[in-house]
């Protein structure tokens, strides 16, 4: 069984996921992380980011780690993941995601994961996942998530929020809720009240 949830950015994609994957007893995948590995990888080699040819070949050795305490993302024998969510990844992992030949090679590497799983991003139930029985959608006001976010970054809460509502604009191609997903405003609700939404329409 595959569980998709996607949404925006910062509406709690990641978060929501684990929850709900740990009380099903299933791993998780976090796709964005992929995208922020090439960026970073990308930004590390000084490549053009809006330039798949120049991106294409430092990903032989990235590799997707899906665990119920958060995924992790490798290169060879490095690990990434601490690296994977700066100002500075986050500046760039919109050009990149609009490449289709990095959406190939992301969706090949989530399509090789085994069911069942749970996988969040913003496209798992439009075109990674068509046939998954079980769709989420999360949204949230822009000011909601930038507080939310406010935790992780340093910049303020304004700052955030106009990167968040730009970063949204930019991603609108692939963001579009699949018209079989449940759609949650996780604004009103806590973190386990999302999950349990979720885990109450599984069952
Ligand atoms: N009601 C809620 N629903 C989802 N996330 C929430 C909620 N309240 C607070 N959060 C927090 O919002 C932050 C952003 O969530 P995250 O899972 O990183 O989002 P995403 O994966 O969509 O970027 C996390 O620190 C998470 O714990
Ligand atoms: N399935 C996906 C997942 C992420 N992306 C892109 C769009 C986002 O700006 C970046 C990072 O996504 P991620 O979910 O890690 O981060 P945010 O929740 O947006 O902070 O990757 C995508 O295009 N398709």
């Amino acid at each position: 069984m595959i569980v998709t949830i996607d949404g925006v950015a910062a509406s709690g994609k990641s978060s929501v996921s684990s929850g709900v994957a740990q009380a099903l007893g299933v791993p998780y995948v976090s796709s964005g992380l992929l995208y922020r590995a090439v960026t970073l990888l990308g930004l590390t080699a000084g490549a053009d980011l809006a330039d798949a040819s120049a991106l294409l070949p430092l990903l032989p050795g990235v590799r997707l780690e899906p665990l119920a305490s958060g995924n992790r993302v490798w290169n060879a024998d490095h690990d990434l993941t601490a690296d994977l969510h700066s100002t500075r990844v986050d500046g760039g992992v919109s050009t990149v995601a609009a490449l289709p030949e990095i959406r190939e090679w992301v969706d090949a590497q989530l399509r090789a994961l085994p069911d069942p799983l749970v996988a969040e991003g913003r496209d798992m139930g439009t075109n990674v996942f068509p046939h998954a029985p079980h769709k989420f959608y999360l949204t949230a006001s822009p000011r909601v998530r930038a507080e939310r976010r406010a935790k992780e970054r340093p910049e303020d809460i304004p700052a955030i929020e106009a990167a968040l509502t730009e970063r949204d604009r930019l991603d609108t191609t692939q963001s579009a809720p699949a018209p079989d997903a449940r759609v949650i405003d996780t604004g009103p609700l806590t973190l386990q009240g999302v999950i349990d939404t979720i885990l109450a329409d599984l069952r």
